[in-house]
């Protein structure tokens, strides 16, 4: 799904950094999620194959997970460049690069196969190198986890 004409935070992550499982645009067997900066919040969406079962019509927890910390280090990266005055339109790499430190995933309900999932990201603050977000995945109108990640801004 497309957002204006803005380009995925993930495709803004230079080659040589795009080979990340989740979110490399350059991991061809990966998830590819894409994360968009709309407003001042971010959003993905992301449609899982019938092979990340858990229980039959539900999504594994640790793709639930896995999609929550790629959203959550992308939206990382975003908030800081706003929090710098850096234009994601106006820029053919994203300066900025961020890591996972810590990740916590509450599930609420089970997440259901067949439905596209939507991330949202909310950034919570910035201390430092210190990057907090606040994420909810949902399945329709059903908030079925969300998730806080601590995301560290990598020195130059
Ligand atoms: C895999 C590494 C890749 C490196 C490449 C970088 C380029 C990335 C570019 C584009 C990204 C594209 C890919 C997206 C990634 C998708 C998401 C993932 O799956 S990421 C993989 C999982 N995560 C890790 O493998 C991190 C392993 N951990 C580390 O490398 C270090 O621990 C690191 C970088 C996170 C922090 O190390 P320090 O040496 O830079 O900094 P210190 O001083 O230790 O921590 C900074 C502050 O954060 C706190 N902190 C660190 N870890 C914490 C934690 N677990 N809980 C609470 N606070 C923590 C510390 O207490 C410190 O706080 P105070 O400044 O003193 O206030």
């Amino acid at each position: 799904m497309m957002h204006n004409k803005s380009k995925a935070i993930q495709d803004l992550y230079p080659d040589e950094l795009a080979h990340c499982y989740g979110c490399g645009k350059n991991n061809l067997d990966g998830y590819q999620l894409k994360t968009y900066l709309v407003g001042d919040e971010t959003i993905a969406h992301f449609l899982p194959d019938e092979k990340f079962t858990a229980l039959p019509g539900s999504v594994y927890g640790g793709l639930v997970a896995s999609l929550l910390d790629c959203h959550g280090t992308g939206s990382a990266a975003a908030f800081v460049c706003v929090q710098e005055n850096i234009n994601l339109n106006e820029v053919e790499t994203i300066p900025v690069r961020c890591v996972t430190a810590s990740l916590k995933v509450d599930f609420k309900a089970p997440t259901p196969m067949g439905v596209e999932l939507k991330l949202r990201g909310k950034l919570q603050s910035i201390e430092g190198r210190k990057i907090w977000v606040d994420m909810t995945l949902s399945a329709d109108d059903t908030i079925c986890a969300t998730g806080e990640i601590l995301a560290i801004k990598i020195k130059d």
